[in-house]
């Protein structure tokens, strides 16, 4: 029986697991993680082919953790030409999309007469991408990060992803990263990668900043080493909300909900409606689609949809504004909203990784080929944070210049509020200061 919940009568435990979804997993995980980031800090490549083994069944020796050109060149040939064309199609979408969200390079306003402040925008120098690959590969992934970190300026994007059973990276997942520009490759997953990635090894020189989604292992890692590496958006076990109302085709919502269900048995995929005879139906016809699909996705979207363990499944509200209420407190990675006037109620959504308006805009063209990206806050932080785009890859600096006249007009002000913090050295640089100053 598909899981369901009516809102006026959840009560607050009933609530707050719904909210907290895929979360408890990571907390848990935590302990367990700090070992493993622990000693690929103290024993570098060496652990990492040591963890790759237990956890990836495969052994590799660290002369072989990049991938090498030649590996590259080998997937460009050997690639399915119709994934290949697809995987071309997608990136020009998301490269569009990306290249239009580019700011300025440097910026300047007169914000009093003399006074010229702005900012510059720099690319971060180097950054390491995480591409998952547990439960299969992921090449739309490697483009939805690739495609920003390049068209913002990176200098350095290192990519990691686990290998296969075979021990060799996806080949597609390789086509992709060629084609938006990645400059190293490596073939580890896992905490490890995102320890190895932080503190560097002998084969990885640590980077300034590392993203992309991963499993509980992975978000663990990442939580460990915040304060060491910038360990950006929490993307983790994939998630979707679709608001619907009495409008929306049952057929269409039962199919769009196993969307992110298969990711894994800890995606949390939740129709939020106001109609139940929508909530009946959709209900009635999701346990034949579970059972169509292939394994391991029915098991997933089993666990997640039907089974005690699981954090989606089907929520009736009362009426629009309560729908509205609990999407904006739950905050999902992906939003589909089917409602008779989408646009009307796009205002009251604030908390959202993403939210694709109609019937026509299901979660999987967003995953792949529309050009917004993909890969965005999981977990409820869409509360604070931000789909991925170029931003993550720039920082900003602000610049200021100021004449002699502007400089009048400031440095009163500077110095009583110097003293009054009590910093006479602050005061000092703003009192009897020369006309014009020199070196010499
Ligand atoms: N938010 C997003 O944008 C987004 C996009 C795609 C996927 N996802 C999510 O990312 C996740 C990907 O997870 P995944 O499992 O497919 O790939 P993954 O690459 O994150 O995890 C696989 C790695 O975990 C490690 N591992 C496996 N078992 C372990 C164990 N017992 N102990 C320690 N480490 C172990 C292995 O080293 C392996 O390489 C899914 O939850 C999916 O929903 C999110
Ligand atoms: N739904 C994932 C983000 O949560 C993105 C993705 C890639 N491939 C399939 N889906
Ligand atoms: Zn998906």
């Amino acid at each position: 029986m598909i899981h369901f919940y009516e809102l006026a009568q959840l009560d607050a435990s009933q609530r707050a697991r719904l909210l907290r979804r895929a979360e408890v997993k990571i907390d848990e995980l935590i302990e367990y993680v700090r070992p493993i980031v622990n000693t690929i800090r103290d024993r570098g490549d060496a652990a990492l082919v040591e963890f790759m083994e237990r956890f990836d069944h495969v052994q590799v020796s660290p002369e072989r953790l990049r991938v090498s050109r030649e590996e590259i060149e080998q997937a460009h040939e050997r690639l399915d030409k119709e994934v290949y064309a697809a995987i071309e199609h997608a990136v020009r979408n998301v490269r569009t999309f990306h290249q239009h969200q580019m700011p300025h390079e440097q910026w300047f306003t007169e914000v009093a007469p003399g006074v010229m402040a702005g900012e510059k925008i720099t690319p971060i120098s180097s950054v390491g991408l995480y591409v998952p690959r547990g439960k299969g590969a992921f090449p739309s992934v490697m483009y939805m990060l690739a495609t920003p970190a390049s068209i913002a300026g990176v200098p350095r994007i290192v990519v990691c992803t686990p290998p296969g059973p075979d021990g060799e990276v996806d080949p597609a997942s390789l086509v992709a990263a060629d084609l938006c520009g990645v400059h190293e490759i490596y073939r580890v997953g896992g905490a490890q990668a995102i320890a190895a990635l932080a503190y560097g090894t002998e084969s990885i020189a640590r980077v300034h900043k590392i993203t992309g989604p991963g499993s509980p292992y992975v978000s663990a890692a990442k939580r460990l080493l915040y304060g060491t590496v910038d360990v950006g958006l929490p993307a983790g076990s994939s998630e979707a909300i679709i608001l619907a109302d009495e409008s929306a085709d049952p057929e269409l919502i039962a199919r769009d909900l196993l969307i992110e269900a298969e990711h894994g048995p800890d995606s949390s995929s939740l129709l939020v409606t106001t109609s139940r005879e929508l909530a009946n139906m959709v209900q009635e016809l999701l346990p034949h689609k579970i059972a169509t699909l292939p394994e391991p996705r029915r098991t997933f979207c089993y666990t997640g949809l039907e089974s005690e363990k699981g954090t989606g499944g089907i929520v009736l509200a009362s009426n629009i504004q309560e729908a509205i209420d609990f999407v904006n407190e739950y905050a999902p990675e992906h939003m589909e909203v089917q409602v008779r006037e989408p646009f009307a109620i796009l205002p009251s959504l604030r908390n959202a990784g993403e939210i694709l308006l109609g019937a026509y805009a299901p979660i999987s063209l967003g995953n792949y080929s529309l050009g917004t990206n993909a890969v965005l806050p999981t977990g409820g932080f869409a509360h604070t944070f931000s789909c991925t785009s170029v931003f993550d890859f720039l920082k900003r600096t602000g610049i200021a210049y100021v004449t002699e006249e502007g400089y009048a007009g400031l440095s009163e002000t500077t110095r009583r509020l110097a003293e009054f913090e009590g910093f006479p050295s602050h005061a000092q640089s703003v009192t009897n200061r020369p006309a014009r100053t020199s070196h010499k």
